[in-house]
């Protein structure tokens, strides 16, 4: 069953100008899927639009059965949507306990105690210090809190922008074993990386952005040999492959 669906979209932040020049694709439910390319392809860009943080000029985005294309952010957490945000995902100033409540407020009230307890039960370095100040946590440690937060809702897709941007070789381990372990739970997976080995490490599928288009949709195992990547990065590959 499709988790979600993006088609022919467009967007960017002028329309004269679009970033996203009529991307296509499907996920189904429970696929890891990694979003890779060079710098400024537009994969930022791509991933907040499927999120309503960047306007959509056209195309459909659907989560499940539900078009959901150009909806606020928080209607999009309704309907199913999790985003991690690449910078400002937690609030440094309210300590680990007050962001789960936050983030549980979108919740009906009988249900917060428990989805709060559930993620602490996910997140055992969150569990242990539940007073503690988030800006005090370590880089690892606030995109846990960032992910827990955005998993408080249940999300049938959860999309990640660079988890693992500026952490050390050792943190980028941590926040790749808590991604397959939301993986291996059965939630569906999105992430933009610039770290393509962990990326292809941890996901099934990676798609391929140049210069606002999907040069490359197919399985990781065909990107690991660094050559066919090197050539899509560089534009002399630009043949969709859904192999
Ligand atoms: N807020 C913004 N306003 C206007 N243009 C922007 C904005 N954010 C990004 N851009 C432009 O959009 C293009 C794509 O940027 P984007 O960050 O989406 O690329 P990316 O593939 O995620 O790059 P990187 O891997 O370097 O993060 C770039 O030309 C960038 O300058």
């Amino acid at each position: 069953m499709t988790a979600l669906s993006v088609a022919g979209l467009h967007a960017g932040y002028d329309p004269d100008l679009p970033i996203v020049k009529g991307v296509s694709f499907d996920i189904t439910r429970g696929e890891a899927v990694s979003i890779l390319g060079p710098n400024g392809a537009g994969k930022s860009t791509m991933i907040k639009a499927i999120a309503g943080l960047v306007p959509c000029f056209a195309g459909h985005v659907r989560l499940g059965q539900t078009d959901v294309t150009g909806l606020a952010s928080h209607h999009l957490v309704r309907n199913g949507m999790g985003f991690v945000p690449q910078t400002e995902n937690i609030f440094t100033r309210l300590t680990i306990l007050e962001n789960l409540q936050i983030a549980a407020q979108l919740l009906p009230k009988a249900e917060r105690a428990g989805r709060i307890a559930a993620m602490l039960d996910m997140f055992p370095d969150l569990a242990a210090r539940p007073g503690e100040l988030a800006g005090a946590l370590s880089g690892g440690q606030r995109q846990m809190l960032a992910a827990a937060r955005a998993l408080l809702t249940e999300p049938q897709v959860l999309m990640l922008d660079e988890p693992s941007a500026g952490l050390s070789p050792k943190l980028v381990g941590q926040v790749f074993d808590t991604l397959r372990r939301i993986s291996e739970a059965g939630v569906t997976l999105v992430l933009v990386e610039q770290n393509v080995r962990a990326a292809l490490t941890l996901t099934e599928r990676a798609l391929v952005l140049v210069d606002g288009k999907l040069a490359h949709d197919g399985p990781s195992e065909t990107l690991h040999d660094g050559k066919l990547l090197g050539e899509l990065f560089l534009g002399h590959r630009t043949a969709e492959a859904r192999t």
